[in-house]
């Protein structure tokens, strides 16, 4: 381009997608079909040319600057100085210069990826080059010089990728998850999500009611003329109620997949001055939370993020549980009342040198605490350096277990018990989330869930109309593929995509 004689891409073919209207021009094999009208279309057509860096910012020994778009071509020839690209996908070694003054801006890898065969389907171009702040900024101010390239929105070159059908949302979502993933828990079931199981899940349902739905309609058209049996009819219906168990059960799961993708969210709760803050900072191993032999010390809800055997727990102090007379103690306890009927686990701590020391009594004395009933919950008796006499049948009672909740004995202050707690935490949250490598997919997003129950609704009402009104029945089965098409994507409107990929960083 600028002082190379290398020609810029071609203006007026700049349009496409989201822009203005796409450009016929003589195909190649470098044309990629039009998404719109799958007319084959010069790449050039597409729309703009986006740049960003993709590794991440802040000083670091290799800064990867992406592009994405028909300009990648001519932008990698402008900055290498060099009208030959590399083989695409190979890695080679350049100087890469302004082209505006011909200045050296560092000496770096380049890969040339030729579209369809890049992340997003178009022509992309990578530089790997050091990653000083004044080498970053230069070569993308570089770029950014350049007539049809700009700085890259967050989540476009992902959002690209998504509109050549690369990937589907699911795989979108699970690629946006794998990249905040902080636990392998987390990160194994974004990976089987980016790789696109969930959506094969969705698209191997939409796909049987698509079937269905043919034959419901032939049904419709045709059954005067006895051209389709009777029979067709009640093997739609059971294949709609099959699919309808089959939503079912995946909406059962219990939120596993979203409670791994969120975190788990354990509170700490009981009476004043049992321990709960001791607690919270021997998890976190630091002193997150004011302890003091004060009852009522903690009034604010004091919350810090774990890992526990690869499984992600948020977990939060409260006020102690009583009834306070100072109204700012008043607001912690309404606060952590809040918590615990929100909570996803439980921890309830008693002083255990102050508790009955049989199941019967324990249980009366973790009642009181009024727990939600259908919360899972683990029963933490503290102080157990403080046991003298009564501690070897409260261990029985702890070892028998049932009626009880998991119940350990625990010192804050010694440390006893501590692996016993970190076992019991680890095995509930392996319940409640899962094995996120076995079984089908779990559902990870509120979005899917919100979908997936209409479809299910849909399908129950097929289920009671088709009697009465086939068009209207038929018409079920159509929302109810529409609400599946709307989780993968294949049917979806700009304000969602700008919602899912708003959450990408910019590069991604
Ligand atoms: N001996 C002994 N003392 C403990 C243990 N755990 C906590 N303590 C002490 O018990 C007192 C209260 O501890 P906190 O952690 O503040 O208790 P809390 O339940 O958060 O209290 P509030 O926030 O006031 O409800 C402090 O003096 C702690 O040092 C333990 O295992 N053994
Ligand atoms: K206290
Ligand atoms: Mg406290």
């Amino acid at each position: 381009m600028v002082g190379l004689g290398i020609p810029a891409p071609p203006l007026s073919h700049m349009g496409g997608v989201d822009g203005g209207p796409p450009h016929p021009c003589t195909p190649s094999p470098c044309c990629l079909p039009c998404p719109r009208c799958a007319q084959r279309l010069c790449s050039a057509a597409w729309g703009d040319t986006i740049f960003a860096v993709s590794s991440g910012h802040g000083r670091c020994g290799v800064a990867v600057i992406r592009t994405s778009g028909p300009g990648s071509r001519g932008a990698l020839q402008s900055l290498t100085g060099r009208p030959a690209l590399p083989p695409p996908r190979v890695l080679a070694l350049r100087r890469i210069r302004d082209p505006a003054t011909g200045e050296p801006l560092d000496r770096g890898l380049v890969v040339w990826f030729q579209g369809p065969q890049s992340f997003t389907g178009e022509d992309c171009a990578e530089l790997h080059v050091h990653g000083g702040p004044a080498v970053v900024s230069g070569v993308l101010r570089a770029l950014g010089s350049l007539p049809g390239l700009r700085p890259a929105e967050p989540g476009e070159f992902t959002r690209r990728a998504f509109r050549r059908g690369k990937l589907d949302l699911t795989a979108a979502e699970g690629l946006g998850d794998l990249i905040r993933a902080e636990t392998e828990a987390q990160r194994r079931q974004a990976l089987r999500q980016m790789e696109g199981e969930l959506g094969r899940l969705y698209q191997r349902w939409s796909n049987t009611l698509t079937q269905a739905l043919a034959h419901l309609e032939a049904y419709i058209d045709f059954s005067e003329d006895d051209n389709v049996e009777e029979e067709v009819l009640s093997q739609v219906d059971a294949t709609v109620r099959a699919l309808e168990e089959e939503v079912g059960s995946h909406l059962q799961d219990g939120r596993r997949g979203e409670l791994l993708r969120g975190g788990v969210r354990a509170v700490i709760a009981g009476p004043p001055n049992v321990g709960k803050s001791s607690l919270l900072n021997l998890l976190c191993q630091r002193p997150a939370a004011i302890v003091s032999p004060v009852a009522g010390t903690t009034r604010d809800v004091v919350e810090v993020a774990l890992n526990v055997g690869g499984y992600p727990l948020v977990l939060s102090d409260t006020a102690g549980l009583r009834d306070a007379t100072d109204p700012v103690e008043q607001e912690g306890v309404s606060r952590a009342r809040d918590r615990l009927r929100e909570a996803d686990l439980v921890l309830a701590v008693l002083d255990a040198a102050a508790v009955p020391t049989e199941p019967a009594g324990l249980g009366a004395a973790l009642g009181s605490l009024q727990p939600p009933t259908t919360t899972p919950c683990i029963l933490v008796l503290n102080k157990a350096d403080l046991l003298k006499g009564n501690g070897g049948s409260l261990r029985a009672a702890c070892a028998q277990g049932h009626p009880l909740p998991p119940v350990t004995l625990l010192s804050c202050k010694t440390g006893e018990g501590l692996d016993r707690l970190l076992a019991l935490l680890a095995r509930e949250l392996a319940r409640l989330c899962g094995d996120p490598l076995s079984g089908s997919p779990s559902l990870t997003q509120s979005r899917h869930s919100l979908h997936l129950r209409q479809c299910a609704a849909a399908l129950a009402r097929y289920s009671r109309e088709r009697r009465s009104d086939l068009g209207l029945a038929a018409e079920r089965l159509r929302v109810a593929r529409r609400h599946l098409g709307s989780i993968t994507g294949h049917v979806s409107t700009e304000d969602v995509l700008d919602i899912i990929f708003r959450d990408f960083c910019v590069g991604k």
